[in-house]
């Protein structure tokens, strides 16, 4: 099962790993065209009505893969109107070969003729609202003719996510659909088919470009791309400032840092951009936790808890006491993740440890955790929280599922750069699940680093290199 932002998403890694759009569509059109083989028979008449999107355009391949057939194909629009490159390519491309083409212009002049089999291209995963005009009458028209019905992708009008389709959505008997089926098609009472398109593993596994899209509300609030609150300092002030200044740089609104009096300046003198709440202490204690907790869920926001805290028994005590109250948001890194296996929390968490915390944690004691996935999602599993193992090639699993994530240098094993990676994973938990947040922050880590020079990497400068980092097509 996928739903259509995730799709998008394996499809644009896709390309990333050199595997285009309109090579997809070529089998997607393949597909379509074994799908009416299988339900007309030799002599049949098949009309094929397609949409102006890429839906249409999986039914202009489809056209070259029916020649044996007696088949029209119409272009709902005028073929300038095509939306996308590929599709256009692939109208274009039957004119030329001269097969029988016609655009409807305008909806009243539609005829689907009297086919035995209709092959629905109008409108796949692009659909808003209800069918409009020409669609709304082609659908009707399908609907009340005596044709076999073939869908492609979804039925035009239905929601490929929800299953919603207005009352003029096309009343399917088969669906065809790519790569995985879809949460809209379960209910549907039609034979529903998934053609493999080759987009390759990798796709799905690694992350890529393609992650790094999902939508941030355009129209948000400010607050609504997140307050991050850091809980960390004491022994160590780089390493909570450097995770706060990584929420900013990777999109939340406000960063704060609550950390022990005695290195209030320090971090405040980091960066202006960071707001510091000192608690009177030399380093967290337990009566610390109910006024942090009382912020933290106040604020509704995306606490990281441990950068910098140190070891101390006190801290752990806090720490823990920390989680068993709240049921937020939670980045859980350095000396806090230790705690993990020994509590109850209700809060969500996203554990953060490297190599040697992971082991420490109860998870395997591995050089190339990217070699042993089964055995971190396991203990993901029974964790039960996500985890984000760091390594050369990152793990992240939430118990069911494993991507992995490959960008980064060398020069990433100076001190600081997991800092900076609790901070990103944070402002991206802020906008968006748990699991998507921690496959997308390392990735977007590693990318900010592969900007500088190897040798002498600071983490520090990997601030700068996060916003970039973040953008798909850089
Ligand atoms: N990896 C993949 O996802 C692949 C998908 N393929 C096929 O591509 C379609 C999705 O294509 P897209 O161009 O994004 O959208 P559509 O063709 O569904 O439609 C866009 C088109 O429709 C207009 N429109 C939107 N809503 C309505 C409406 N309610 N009424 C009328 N018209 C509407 C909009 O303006 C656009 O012009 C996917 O389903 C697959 O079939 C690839 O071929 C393979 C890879
Ligand atoms: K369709």
């Amino acid at each position: 099962m996928i739903d259509t932002d995730r799709m998008a998403a394996v499809d644009e890694n896709a390309a990333a790993l050199g595997v285009p759009r309109k090579q997809l569509m070529e089998s997607s059109g393949n597909a379509v065209a074994s799908a009416v083989q299988d339900v007309a028979e030799p002599d049949a008449r098949v009309t094929i009505v397609a949409g102006r999107g890429n839906n249409g355009g999986d039914a202009f391949v489809a056209t070259r893969f029916l020649d044996t057939y007696d088949t029209r194909t119409l272009l709902l629009g005028r073929a300038e109107t095509v939306t996308t490159g590929i599709a256009r390519e692939n109208w274009a491309a039957l004119e030329q070969a001269g097969y029988e083409i016609d655009e409807v212009r305008d909806s009243r002049n539609l005829d689907l003729g009297n086919p035995d089999v209709v092959v629905d291209a109008m409108l796949g995963t692009g659909i808003t609202g209800e069918l409009r005009e020409p669609e709304a009458t082609a659908a009707r028209a399908m609907n009340d003719s005596d044709a076999t019905v073939l869908s492609v992708d979804v039925p035009s009008g239905v929601d490929a996510d929800t299953g919603k389709g207005g009352a003029g959505a096309v009343d399917a008997d088969h669906v065809v659909t790519f790569h995985d089926t879809k949460p809209g098609l379960d209910a549907l009472d039609a034979d529903v088919r998934v053609a493999d398109i080759g987009i390759p593993r990798a796709a799905e596994r690694f992350v890529g470009p393609g992650d790094l899209t999902v939508e941030r509300d355009p129209h948000g609030e400010k607050g609504d791309a997140g307050r991050v609150f850091v809980v960390g300092g004491g022994p160590y002030t780089g390493a909570p400032a450097l995770a706060g200044q990584a929420a900013l740089r990777a999109g939340a609104d406000l960063a704060f840092v609550a950390a022990p009096e005695r290195v209030f300046e320090p971090i405040a003198s980091y960066a202006e951009d960071l707001i510091v709440q000192p608690y009177d202490a030399d380093r967290l204690g337990p009566d610390h936790v109910d006024g942090l907790v009382e912020t933290a869920t106040d604020h509704d926001d995306v606490v990281v808890l441990g950068p910098g805290l140190g070891s101390a028994d006190e801290t752990h005590t806090a720490v823990e006491e920390f989680l068993r109250q709240f049921d937020g948001r939670v980045v859980v890194d350095a000396d806090a993740l230790a705690v993990v296996p020994e509590i109850e929390t209700d809060a969500t968490l996203v554990c953060t440890p490297n190599r040697k915390e992971l082991a420490a944690m109860g998870g395997p004691d591995v050089d190339d955790l990217s070699e042993h996935v089964d055995e971190i999602e396991a203990f993901a599993a029974d964790l039960g929280h996500v985890v984000l193992a760091k390594a050369k090639d990152d793990v992240i699993t939430d118990g069911e599922r494993t991507r992995i994530s490959r960008t980064g240098t060398p020069g990433m094993t100076v001190g600081g750069t997991g800092d900076v990676l609790a901070g990103i994973t944070a402002a991206l938990l802020a906008t968006r699940n748990p699991f998507e947040a921690a496959s997308v922050a390392p990735y977007v880590n590693g990318r900010a680093a592969e900007q500088f020079s190897e040798s002498g990497l600071l983490a520090s400068e990997l601030l700068d290199g996060i916003p970039h980092a973040m953008e798909a097509d850089r």
